[in-house]
């Protein structure tokens, strides 16, 4: 985005990095029940791919769903795009601008390929003259063109998350969720999603968040890896590989990758890390 696309506002802060979280806690429940999902995250994230790591339960998909702006912060600030997302101007604004692949989405079984597409374009406000093509363009990105005309029921798992890419991608986001986007894609469909990821990374700030650190070494320029609603490190993906390898081979079949990971998730250092 730049200061004179028509989409930039004058009330954005146009020096803030793309994301920027301070602070940012989020609790569920109240009481003896309360649980603290996030729990004083910082984080500014740019231009780029960028992977979310950490176990079941670590707080990656509640962070996903605060900056899809579906998920309100309990305390602390979220600003993406210059813009604070508590103010509901600001927010219509931003989601204008984003793409997000929740890990489950409505299936709209009656829906064709493009009428989906075609109804998150219309969500996203795209000016109806740019519309169709829009959409046909982000169907034919995530290699769908030839079931464009096809009722969503009637397509396979990995086809059904294509499609879920492509509404995230119809308005050319300046910011892009992805969670979990790889679950159900056999292998070459994964190796065009990588290229397509790295093409789209060029100028967009993405975050996938993911439990196959091999997406990680493959895609991103950045790991994330959060533990118990922590934000623990931030590094290249290659350094995490370093680390493992450092470790040594062991019999479990485990890549240099999954040790580095599993290593730097329990305290272990990471070469050059930006710790936080
Ligand atoms: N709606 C909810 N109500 C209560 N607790 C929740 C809710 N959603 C998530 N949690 C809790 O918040 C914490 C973080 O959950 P979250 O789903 O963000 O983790 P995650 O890293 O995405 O996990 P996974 O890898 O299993 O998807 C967990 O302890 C979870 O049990």
């Amino acid at each position: 985005m730049t200061s004179s696309d028509p989409r930039s506002p004058a009330s954005a802060a146009v020096d803030d990095p793309t994301i920027r979280l301070s602070r940012l806690s989020v609790r569920y429940g109240r009481g003896r029940s309360a649980r603290t999902a996030l729990d004083s995250v910082d984080l500014d994230l740019n231009t780029g791919v960028h992977g979310l790591l950490g176990p079941n339960g670590a707080g990656k998909t509640t962070l996903m769903r605060v900056l899809a702006t579906i998920l309100s912060a309990t305390s602390g600030e979220v600003r993406l795009l210059g813009r604070d997302v508590r103010h509901e101007r600001d927010r219509r604004q931003i989601r204008r601008q984003l793409g997000y692949l929740p890990q489950a989405f409505g299936s709209y079984p009656r829906f064709t390929v493009r009428e989906f597409v075609g109804y998150f374009a219309w969500l996203k406000e795209v000016p109806s003259r740019r519309a169709a093509a829009a959409v046909d363009r982000a169907i034919e990105r995530v290699g769908l063109a030839d079931r464009a005309d096809t009722r969503m029921k009637s397509l396979s798992g990995g086809m059904l998350r294509r499609a879920g890419l492509a509404q995230a991608l119809v308005n050319d986001p300046d910011v892009l969720l992805l969670d979990e986007p790889t679950v159900g894609l056999d292998p070459e469909q994964r190796i065009s999603f990588r290229r397509l990821l790295r093409e789209v990374g060029a100028d967009t700030t993405v975050l996938i968040s993911t439990h196959i650190v091999d997406d990680v070494a493959a895609i991103c320029h950045q790991a994330v890896l959060v533990r118990e609603g922590r934000v623990v490190l931030r590094t290249h993906p290659s350094q995490l590989e370093r680390l493992g390898e450092s470790i040594g081979s062991t019999q479990d079949g485990t890549s240099a990758l999954e040790r580095g990971y599993t290593a730097a998730l329990h305290g272990r250092d990471v070469p050059s890390g930006v710790a936080q």
